[in-house]
């Protein structure tokens, strides 16, 4: 068993807080949350009051990718896996888990330079998850979606998520490059059935935002539809056009965030069943679609 359940939230620092108001809401369709933090921006997805939280900064980074864990005895099987592996974690002060609205966590800098926190006891928002265009996200148990990030070490970052906080393989996607530089590849891991909730992108020196992607997940074909007609007609930057791809079988399009790193906006994603699962290696990223333009 995992000691993860699922990835929790996702906080960004962002230096155009107004450019992401009217991404967030007019082009995308988050509901508006809700949280202490001055200035902040929380996109609602669920019951959660937040599940991408945009605080305003001076730089585009992420500021924590937060990881759920069921309670608290889970979260002191992770602190003592991550005391074993020499990783130096130190709580969350009651201001920071106030802020974030969950009952403790703790946080950590994970291979790759991801600051990361894992946390337990999300306080819950009951009212009605109005977005503005009927989005329905698909979460619960699979998680927010899923981010990838880049890594210097891709080695080093797929032990640590494999063998400390215990995620699953969910196979590799060998990248073009010339044969000098031997296999490259992504690899894709998850902590529950959503195929991936995180994906390695090896670079040789990750830079800010840290951030590649983040994925959200639609319930329905046309609510990714109609996002990308007014992607189109707020003139945001496609980085991929529609497509499929070929190991969460996920039919997704990616826009250019205001904080220069993608959102993916995708459905249809696999549910992965354990009992036949292998680790597979794809060789093309699509089967259909994903024409990439990485201008
Ligand atoms: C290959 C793949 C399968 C499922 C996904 O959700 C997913 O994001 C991807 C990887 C997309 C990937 C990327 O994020 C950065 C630029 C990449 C490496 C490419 O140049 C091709 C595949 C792209
Ligand atoms: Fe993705």
């Amino acid at each position: 068993m995992t000691l993860i359940s699922s990835l929790g939230y996702v906080r960004v620092r962002a230096a155009d807080m107004d450019a992401w108001r009217k991404f967030a809401f007019e082009t995308i369709g988050f509901a508006q949350g809700s949280g202490p933090e001055p200035g902040a921006l929380y996109l609602r997805m669920d019951e959660r009051p937040g599940r991408i939280i945009l605080l305003p900064g001076d730089e585009d980074r992420v500021d924590a990718v937060g990881w759920e864990v069921r309670d608290h005895l889970a979260l002191r099987r992770v602190q003592s896996e991550l005391d074993g592996a020499g990783v130096a974690a130190k709580p969350l002060s009651a201001e920071e888990a106030e802020l974030r609205r969950v009952e403790a966590g703790i946080a950590f800098e994970a291979p790759g330079g991801t600051p990361t926190e894992i946390f337990y006891g999300p306080a819950l928002d009951h009212t009605p998850v109005a977005t503005p265009y009927n989005n329905r996200f698909v979460t619960g148990k699979l998680g927010l979606g899923h981010v990838v990030i880049p890594v210097g070490d891709l080695d080093g970052a797929y032990q640590f998520y494999g063998e400390t906080l215990g995620f699953l393989p969910r196979g590799a996607f060998r990248l073009p490059a010339p044969p000098e530089y031997g296999p490259v590849r992504m690899r894709f891991m998850s902590p529950n059935a959503r195929h991936h909730s995180l994906a390695f992108l090896p670079l040789p020196d990750p830079k800010p935002p840290l951030l590649v992607h983040i994925m959200v997940e639609c319930e329905t074909l046309d609510e990714v539809g109609r996002a990308l007609d007014r992607v189109y007609a707020g003139n945001y930057h496609l980085s991929s056009t529609l497509g499929r791809h070929t190991n969460d079988k996920m039919v997704s399009f990616y826009v250019r965030t205001p904080g220069g790193w993608d959102l993916e906006v995708g459905t249809d994603g696999m549910v992965v069943d354990e009992t036949y699962y292998t680790a597979e290696e794809i060789t093309a990223d699509s089967y259909w679609g994903h024409k990439w333009d990485f201008t």
